[in-house]
């Protein structure tokens, strides 16, 4: 890892850090003095027993002893107070920068532009928010202080204990070799071993979210005994790996309390020898021993950390570098406004292709007068979506303009475009809530009324009523209680609710012209009535209905014309009217 590829990551702490810098502050002094705490204990101790208790014995003097006796008590509840209010002011301190995480990250992501969000595809986008926050998470909250307070204990101990007594000192020092080897091996051998455990758990989740988006065609291939033998293997797979890192991780706590216990053998036998020649204290001795046990703890700590410590390195990289993404279709530096649109629109020599990609559209001029009613037909990759998207500036071309009222859409306020250009997609999405929010996403301030009115103008009114709940009835994600149909008419009723001069609409392929479908065909209608609109068209009945098709062949526009006039020409258009008749027989 370079450094230029560290620095956003560290930019990024440090900015989710700035407004809790204080707290950050507080924590450092309170991690310092909890140990420093902590690690008096022994020295208390020893002093205590060569110093308190000789002036007990000799002198019959309590005074000292009790004085130790309640520093010693002191440090311990200091020691522990301090510790609990780490723990919490970490959690705090965590749970503020995570907080201020994610929802930069939500902006962020709703701000990128289609474009993005195609490349990106919406699983990454989820992980950055779920797994990679997590991995952060575990890391803030406590992680990082866990860390510092061991390499603080580790520290301390050899102090104090050097401070004491340097021959013991030095025990540990020596032994500190074999300790930090062994921790080594493990952080090597368990970084391999992580990463095998979190790719064996992303297949293994990536095949289960497959098998069940896909039941429907899993089921109807008979594909479930192939799936489940493929979901066993993969399960297994991932036991493997958990159970390998078990072991290691069994191996290297063995070897660490091995490594401890020998340590303190080797101090006591040290001090024991220099206390029968009668160079050391018992109190000393005591004191050193227990230092001795206490130095190898953190190490485990520090050893298991690695991993969680190496994950949230490298989610922090890729939240930065999702967070340093800006969007290709950015906001104007002087935007224009517009607020009463009339529904003018131009495409000027336009050029457009998606990212690097080849030209889709390569030179389309195409001028639509305010009110005109523009039915887009042509072979599936024509290029007519592409049209459509750009009329709602979801991309920027390449070269030449896309115009609304004459004002070139890059330069155009985002509030007044999306005001005044509405796309409908296929899809029509429906958000988790009730029908009427559903359609209210159209104009958050209109009343129920207007919600009604809107409904009835597209002829879903009755529908809704229908529903449990009328317009409170809530729909799913994606609208599951609806029949495709229905939402399509809730996605009417929101754009009828907007209202605005340009409305691009794609056309169901699903809807063709049946009588079933007639109150689709009528609600199209209402919603077209006085205003441009530019439909990607898939029946007959709304193709016949507009002032103009334009046939797209290949990114350019083939035929353009009247319904009656391009039946007329005898071209591609009037073989499509043919086709189209037939099938309706
Ligand atoms: N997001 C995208 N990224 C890259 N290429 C794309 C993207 N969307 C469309 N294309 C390509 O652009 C061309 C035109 O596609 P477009 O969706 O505009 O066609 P269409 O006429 O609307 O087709 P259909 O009727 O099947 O929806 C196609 O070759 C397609 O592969």
């Amino acid at each position: 890892m370079s450094r230029g590829e560290r620095s956003p990551s560290l930019a990024l702490l440090m900015s989710l850090a700035r407004p809790v810098r204080g707290r950050v502050a507080l924590l450092a002094v309170v991690v310092v003095l909890a140990q420093l705490a902590l690690a008096a204990g022994p020295l208390l101790i020893a002093w205590g027993t060569d110093a308190a208790l000789a002036a007990a014995q000799g002198r019959g003097e309590l005074g000292p002893a009790l004085v130790c006796s309640a520093v010693y008590l002191t440090a311990a509840i200091v020691g522990g107070v301090l510790s609990a209010a780490t723990i919490k002011i970490a959690a705090g301190v965590s749970q503020s920068m995570l907080l201020d995480l994610r929802s930069r990250l939500f902006r962020h992501t709703q701000r990128l532009d289609l474009e993005f969000h195609e490349r990106y595809t919406s699983g990454r986008v989820i992980s950055r928010q779920t797994s990679d926050t997590e991995a952060l998470r575990e890391l803030l909250d406590g992680g990082v202080t866990a860390l510092a307070g061991s390499a603080l204990s580790m520290i301390l101990t050899v102090v104090f204990l050097v401070t004491m007594d340097w021959p013991s000192g030095v025990v540990l020092l020596v032994a500190l070799v074999p300790a930090v080897l062994v921790t080594r091996w493990f952080q090597q051998r368990s970084s391999v071993q992580f990463r095998r455990q979190r790719t064996a758990s992303a297949r293994l989740i990536v095949h289960f979210v497959e098998a069940m988006t896909g039941m429907r065609a899993l089921q109807a291939f008979r594909r479930e005994r192939r799936s489940s033998e493929d979901y066993t293997e993969l399960a297994l797979d991932y036991r493997e790996a958990n159970v390998e890192s078990i072991r290691q991780f069994g191996v290297f706590d063995t070897s660490l309390t091995a490594i401890g216990n020998v340590t303190v053998a080797l101090v006591l036998l040290v001090s024991g020898l220099r206390v029968i020649d009668g160079s050391m204290a018992i109190g000393v001795v005591l004191g050193s021993v227990m230092y001795a046990r206490r130095f190898f703890a953190p190490l485990a700590q520090i050893g298991t950390f690695y991993n969680s410590l190496q994950s949230a390195i490298a989610a922090l990289e890729k939240l930065s570098s999702l967070l340093a993404e800006s969007p290709t279709v950015p906001e104007p530096t002087r935007p224009v406004g517009l607020a009463r649109a009339r529904g003018r629109v131009d495409f000027d020599h336009v050029e457009f292709g998606y990212g690097t990609l080849p030209a889709v559209l390569p030179d389309l001029d195409l001028h639509i007068p305010a009110g005109q009613q523009v039915a887009l037909v042509g072979t599936t990759g024509a290029g007519k979506s592409t049209i459509a998207k750009l009329v709602a500036r979801f991309y920027d071309v390449r070269r030449g303009s896309v115009r609304l009222d004459g004002v070139d859409l890059r330069d155009l306020a985002s509030d007044d475009l999306r005001r005044a250009v509405v796309m409908v997609t296929q899809e029509a999405y429906l958000f988790s809530g009730s029908v009427a929010a559903n359609i209210a996403i159209g104009n958050p301030r209109a009343t129920r009324q207007q919600i009604e009115a809107a409904a009835r103008a597209v002829g879903v009114h009755d529908v809704v009523m229908a529903l449990p709940e009328g317009y409170d009835t809530p729909v799913d994600g994606r609208g599951v209680r609806l029949s495709a149909g229905q939402r399509q008419l809730v996605s009417f009723a929101r754009a009828f609710l907007a209202d605005p001069a340009v409305l691009v609409l794609d056309e169901a392929t699903s809807s063709l012209d049946v009588p079933g479908e007639r109150i689709v065909q009528e609600g199209l209608e209402t919603l077209l009535a006085d205003r441009t609109s530019i439909v990607i068209a898939h029946r007959l009945s709304t193709v016949m209905a507009a002032d103009r098709v334009l046939v797209v062949e290949g990114g350019r526009i083939v035929e353009d014309g009247s319904p009656a006039e391009l039946v007329e020409a005898g071209g591609h258009f009037a073989k499509l009217h043919e086709g189209w008749q037939a099938t309706l027989g």
